[in-house]
């Protein structure tokens, strides 16, 4: 039987049309089906080669996996359905990389074999063109693709219809399966049963979701119907939120009310307040879940006079004049360190390493106590015996008294700095101290610490605020070349504000100091930023690794972004290269320019 939607319409042949758009042209509309003639042309962006059939094989398959579970008994019961018949199913991971295949026609085995289509070789339409895999990924829609509508002539002999399979709680997309025969046996049903069973998958996944999950779930669903309101579940893994509150986030508050919401709940408290990216102050209501160490979020937007903007209303106060960025974050923190100075406040300041945790109190001495004098003291220089030396001819110092990176020494030694720090008369000498925190908040502080402050305030990290980029990257600029010298252009501009600066300033710093390195007189292109700039990945990469990526990010660079040209130019393969680009999540031009 044949699925009728690879017959030619029109004059033209589909052969003939898929030529013309792969040498760039943009053929009539009706002689080729839309869904069909939008997957060519991305193929042909990706650089698939009409001629050529090439996956990429990774022989890793792991099938013991949250997907790979869900998804055997709907193999084995559409398997069992199909045997006999000429039609193979087929598993895969959400990067179109085949992890199981189940045929029991011998001659399709073979075929398949022949084009690739078997385990560890990847069917995304970047590697094999418009595909029923590859597209089902694109699409996120269930995909039939009949013979010579596949984009690459050796895949003209079959026909398959994949549909995509996502995570039931959190909607994303975890594989496809797929049903391909040969091109003369396809059926419409095929897309029929491909929908059906990554349905079933879904629900065996739900079946599967621990029970911590579904205890959130059940948490934030309850909380859904009686709130009213805007209402996230957060978790290590996931984010749920409602209509109400997908409407009032943006992507970074995620992370941000995550952050936050730890925080509280780690303070034993219920409520608490948080700066959005927005610049809105918004309270939130934190619920524990029985069973599940998520945590179901009220957030409401804080209440604003009439007429009040809410950039205006975030920030309690003015930026810090001397120092870059006007976020409501980072005036809040800035609000917090100045009047403590004013006051006299002993003030203990955290946060990750890099984000201005020095040059906040530096600044703040400078404003309120410039005539007297400042001692930095480094514990993780001097070490403690050194500290404590200096801090025993202090009382000649009546000024600002800094304790930085107070957690580089032990619990005990920390005590004791603090109470030589405490001996120094309060009414004019102000003590302020400064820790790491790392990413999930936890400081390397004893217990006994806090006691010693009257205040503590955290320093958000960069990616929390990242607006302030924009401020701080002239600053940064105009501190090493002078001011105006050099600009920064949209393209790597753009490429700074995505990435997720782990580093914080002092990272954002050196990177501009390596790209001026570069381009000493500007203007600063996106080829001149170092190549963890343009990866997206998380993992701390090897020294050997992260020397690879920054040669493949200058090769595709220097070559407009061409993949094949860059690896003919690293005499590599066409798949090592598009396996690499994936693994290392390098972020090429066009990317950047469509993350506007
Ligand atoms: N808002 C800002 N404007 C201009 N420069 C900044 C700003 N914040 C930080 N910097 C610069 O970034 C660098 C790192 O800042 P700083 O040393 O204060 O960070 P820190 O949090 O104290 O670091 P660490 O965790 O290593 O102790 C410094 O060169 C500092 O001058």
């Amino acid at each position: 039987m044949s699925a009728g939607a690879a017959a030619p319409r029109g004059s033209q042949t589909l052969e003939q049309v898929k030529l013309e758009v792969a040498s760039g042209g943009e053929p009539r509309a009706d002689v080729v089906r839309d869904r069909i003639l939008i997957s060519w042309r991305r193929s042909r962006l990706w650089g698939v080669e009409p001629d050529a059939l090439d996956p990429p094989y990774d022989q890793g398959v792991e099938l013991d996996t949250m997907l790979g579970r869900a998804a055997r008994p709907v193999l084995d019961r559409l398997a069992a359905a199909l045997s006999g018949t000429a039609m193979s199913v087929l598993l895969t991971d959400r990067h179109g990389r085949v992890l199981e295949r189940r045929v029991s026609d011998a001659s399709l085995a073979r075929h398949l074999d022949h084009i690739h289509l078997a385990p560890g070789f990847s069917y995304s339409e970047e590697h094999v063109g418009t595909n029923g895999i590859g597209s089902a990924i694109e699409s996120r829609e269930p995909f039939f693709v009949a013979g010579a509508e596949h984009f690459v002539h050796p895949l003209s002999g079959v026909s398959c219809a994949g549909a995509p399979i996502f995570h039931p709680v959190s909607g994303r997309l975890e594989g496809v399966i797929d049903l391909t025969c040969r091109a003369q046996d396809a059926t419409p049903l095929m897309a029929i049963l491909a929908t059906e069973a990554a349905a079933d998958i879904a629900n065996e996944i739900l079946d599967q979701v621990s029970s911590a999950e579904r205890a959130l779930l059940r948490a934030f669903l309850s909380a859904n119907r009686r709130a009213g309101r805007a209402v996230v579940a957060v978790s290590k893994d996931l984010v749920m939120t409602n209509t109400a509150a997908a409407a009032l986030l943006e992507r970074a508050d995620h992370v941000l009310l995550a952050d936050r919401a730890a925080e509280i709940a780690r303070q034993g408290r219920t409520h608490g307040d948080v700066l959005l990216s927005s610049g809105e102050q918004a309270r939130l209501r934190l619920e524990t879940v029985e069973g599940s160490p998520g945590l179901v979020l009220e957030v409401t937007l804080a209440k604003r006079a009439r007429g009040e903007t809410a950039r205006a209303a975030a920030p309690p106060g003015r930026a810090c004049p001397e120092l870059a960025g006007s976020s409501g974050a980072w005036a809040t923190t800035w609000a917090t360190v100045e009047q403590c100075c004013r006051s006299g406040e002993r003030l203990l300041v955290t946060g990750e390493a890099g984000t201005g945790k020095l040059a906040l109190l530096v600044a703040a001495h400078r404003s309120w106590r410039q005539d007297r004098p400042l001692t930095v003291l480094d514990v993780a220089e001097l070490g403690v015996d050194g500290a404590l030396a200096r801090l025993g001819r202090a009382p000649e110092c009546c000024g600002t008294m800094l304790l930085r990176h107070l957690g580089a020494t032990d619990p005990r030694s920390q005590v004791a700095l603090l109470r030589a720090a405490w001996g120094l008369p309060r009414a004019s000498v102000w003590v302020a101290a400064t820790t790491a925190a790392r990413s999930d908040g936890v400081s390397d502080l004893g217990p006994e610490v806090a006691g010693f402050f009257d205040q503590v305030v955290t320093v958000p990290p960069l990616r929390h605020r990242i607006e302030d980029l924009r401020e701080l990257v002239p600053a940064l600029l105009d501190r090493r070349v002078g001011q105006d010298r050099v600009r920064v252009e949209p393209a790597a501009l753009n490429a700074l504000l995505r990435h997720p600066w782990p580093g914080n300033v002092a990272e954002l710093d050196r990177t501009l100091a390596s790209a001026l390195g570069r381009r000493p007189t500007g203007p600063i292109r996106l080829e001149d930023l170092p190549g963890s700039v343009h990866c997206t990945t998380a993992r701390v990469l090897s020294g050997l690794e992260a020397v690879e990526r920054d040669m493949i990010v200058r090769a595709l660079v220097d070559c407009g972004g061409d993949k094949l040209l860059a690896a003919s130019r690293l005499g590599i393969s066409r798949a090592t290269i598009y396996r690499k680009i994936r693994g290392y999540g390098i972020l090429l031009e066009q990317e950047a320019h469509r993350a506007d």
